[in-house]
């Protein structure tokens, strides 16, 4: 019987019976636990030298054998001691007797690994000091028969990321017999089958799953990476090519602007950025559309994005219907609906707050429980959402979800059967491939311009130990009539001990600026607490907030022009950048320093970046090359399958093509009941409003 996937482990020819034992132990018990256990990275270990051993500037890959080992100890301090081995190429060398030394610096228990008389498989760069050749911290295999050892040497080896119990050597073995056994089709393709010109003539997905374990070129095995990564923009591409045609033929309603976003746009105290006039036409022009819109509004820290959407709101409530901004915090909502009434209420709107926490009486001033035709626009957080009076007459909803992202609320609002115009507003500068990936049903636009006159941001990394001089500095700005932020640290999991550091934090600030007035924000104040700081801090009653990452998303005090980030090590850049935009609103010149642990030396050379740019675009790029796309997708979506093998920063080419792709197969099979599609059937339909016509 030829193997399946489901095949048991005892079934893969060869495979030594004492592995599978131990693979089983562990859990991974058949054919598809190991050849879905995916490499992390390959070595090239075809890259071996027949004539022995020689200096080199790449990694090269030997089979050697152990002559002598032991621990050294050099100097008087004698430390943890340095393990070395001396060995000798193992089988025909031309060489023979030549010898190299290995060597493991503070490392006296690799005694425990290596001993004389062994074969091992070694892969690291040579060093030639006067003729002695030595390799430092090599990787290595212990090989236990010569046989075996072909499949770990003299060629492209996948390294694979271990669970505790599972030998490296282990798995590669399984790995080899499995790929071996399997035939050329065990499993269907989700794409279809590539056009014989193109460049994945001959490549099918039962192909790539073996290539990328074992490849005889390195160009192969990028073949089959970008096969599997097609394959994964594809099903992401069917999913929101998908969503924009339910929410298209959903049938919406056009709202036309007049004479009112005019008038709010000539009492603005400024002018609008030529891109912000652009975003804003983009809109209206879907919005006059009787398609409903679904726009992505894209714009790094500060770009000015809340103008926008007041302004786009206008354009629904002129055709009579009402409007609404949904903020992802409590402190946003309540921000959002101050700035909606300084601008609107003179224009003669109606402006209502619906959050979830407020008391029903007694704030009446800002809450409305039920909505009524007479609140033209409405500001709130995702309580909104159950506001059924509110939902009926709603002809936009502006999601101001900053980092994240709410797909999920975006459908909800359309299964409750009236399809509104949808403006999402983000700060996140994603790379391309990705809004094309997760906002792909979206059209996008971008804020790429900031407004003018806004002061320069200045970025310090600086040693916890320099903290006095900060206050110096910032006794200084405050006596010029600035304000400050100083955030306390994410302590993880636990908000209680954040908000122990923050009151701490609290006190000593209060001691060190005695003649100015320190606030203090965390998340365990009430909305109502919450609120009354922000207004003092907003009115300048407060000089110095200190906090915690409460104030992340969002929060506008163009005056604030300090801030101080404690413990920066323990935030992504991405979220250092959100936290630093907000300072550098107003005119003046602003200054953020990222205290970190006084040795601290990797987290001082990761915030680099911040030192030099404050082009989001950059700093998530940079995020990107040291999270990798799992991490960031992670975020993004939660229950979506995280991108394996995409390479965000190099695949746009990939995403387009999976879009024609997805297109084309959504023509052909609307409801995608081809058996192939039966796997990825859930994903593509989930939060689908057409998910009704599934059953
Ligand atoms: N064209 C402009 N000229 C001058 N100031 C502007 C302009 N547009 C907006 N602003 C002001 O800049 C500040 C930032 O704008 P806004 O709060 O809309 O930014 P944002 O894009 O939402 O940023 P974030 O994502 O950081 O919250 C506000 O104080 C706003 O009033």
């Amino acid at each position: 019987m030829p193997l399946t996937l489901d095949s048991p482990l005892n079934t893969v020819p060869d495979l030594p019976t004492r592995m599978v034992k131990a693979l089983e132990k562990e859990g991974v018990t058949t054919v598809k636990d190991v050849l879905l256990w995916m490499p992390f990275r390959h070595e090239d270990r075809a890259r071996t030298d027949p004539s022995g051993f020689q200096a080199s500037e790449i990694p090269v890959c030997h089979q050697v054998i152990v002559t002598k080992a032991g621990t050294k100890y050099f100097g008087k301090r004698r430390g943890a001691g340095t393990f070395e081995a001396q060995v000798e190429p193992a089988g025909d060398s031309l060489m023979g007797g030549q010898l190299m030394t290995l060597r493991w610096w503070n490392m006296p228990f690799m005694s425990r690994v290596i001993a004389e008389g062994q074969r091992l498989i070694i892969y690291g760069k040579i060093k030639d000091w006067k003729g002695r050749l030595s390799i430092d911290h090599p990787e290595y295999e212990v090989i236990e028969d010569e046989e075996g050892s072909t499949i770990h040497s003299g060629r492209i080896t996948p390294v694979y990321r271990l669970k505790a119990g599972v030998a490296q050597k282990t798995l590669r073995t399984a790995t080899w017999y499995v790929v071996q056994a399997l035939g050329d089709d065990f499993i269907q393709d989700l794409l279809p089958r590539p056009s014989e010109k193109g460049e994945f003539a001959g490549w099918s997905r039962a192909r790539s799953l073996k290539v990328v374990h074992f490849a005889e070129t390195m160009e192969d095995l990028e073949k089959a990476r970008r096969y599997l990564a097609l394959e994964e923009f594809y099903s992401y591409q069917l999913r929101v090519v998908r969503r924009r045609r339910a929410v298209m033929e959903s049938g919406g309603h056009a709202h036309v602007a007049g004479p009112l976003v005019q008038d709010f746009e000539k009492a603005l105290p400024f002018e609008m950025t030529g891109a912000q006039k652009r975003s804003l036409l983009e809109i209206q022009r879907d919005m006059a559309s009787n398609a409903p819109m679904n726009r992505l509004l894209h714009g790094d820290v500060g770009s000015g994005k809340t103008v926008v959407a007041f302004a786009s709101m206008l354009g629904a409530v002129e055709s009579g219907r009402q409007a609404a901004l949904m903020a992802p915090t409590q402190i946003l909502a309540e921000q959002h609906f101050q700035t909606a009434r300084k601008w609107l209420e003179p224009l003669g709107l109606n402006v209502a707050l619906r959050t979830g926490t407020r008391a029903e009486e007694g704030g009446v001033e800002l809450f409305t429980k039920k909505m009524s035709d007479k609140n033209q626009i409405v500001i709130g957080t995702h309580a909104l959402l159950h506001d059924e009076d509110l939902v009926k007459n709603l002809g936009l909803v502006v999601i101001d979800e900053q980092h994240k992202f709410g797909v999920a609320q975006r459908a909800k609002l359309i299964q409750k059967g009236n399809t509104p115009d949808v403006l999402v507003m983000t700060a996140t500068p994603i790379p391309r491939t990705l809004t094309l990936t997760i906002y792909g049903d979206l059209d996008v636009s971008t804020l790429d311009e900031r407004p003018k006159e806004r002061g320069k941001i200045i970025t310090k990394v600086r040693p916890t130990s320099k903290q006095a001089d900060a206050a110096k500095f910032l006794r200084e700005q405050l006596e010029e009539g600035r304000q400050g932020y100083i955030v306390y640290p994410l302590i993880e999991e636990s908000e209680k001990l954040d908000v122990t550091a923050a009151k701490k934090g609290y006190e000593e600030w209060s001691k060190l600026l005695p003649h100015f007035t320190v606030g203090l924000l965390h998340g365990k104040l009430s909305a109502e607490e919450k609120d009354l700081v922000m207004r003092d801090f907003r009115a300048a009653k407060i000089d110095v907030l200190v906090s915690t990452t409460v104030i992340e998303v969002g929060v506008d005090v163009p005056n604030s022009t300090v801030m101080f980030i404690n413990h920066a090590e323990r935030y992504g850049l991405a979220q250092l950048h959100q936290l630093r935009g907000r300072i550098g609103r107003g005119e003046h010149t602003s200054y953020c320093v990222l205290f970190v642990a006084d040795k601290d030396d990797e987290a001082k050379s990761r915030l680099a970046i911040l030192e030099e740019t404050t082009d989001g675009f950059r700093i998530s790029e940079e995020d990107l090359k040291r999270r990798g796309p799992g991490d960031v997708m992670g975020k993004a979506q939660s229950g979506a399958a995280p991108l394996k093998f995409a390479e965000l920063l190099a695949d746009t080419r990939l995403v387009r093509l999976a879009r024609q792709l997805a297109e084309k197969s959504l023509d052909a099979d609307p409801l995608l009941r081809s058996p192939r599609f039966a796997e990825i059937r859930p994903f593509v339909f989930q939060d689908d409003t057409s998910q009704a016509m599934m059953q």
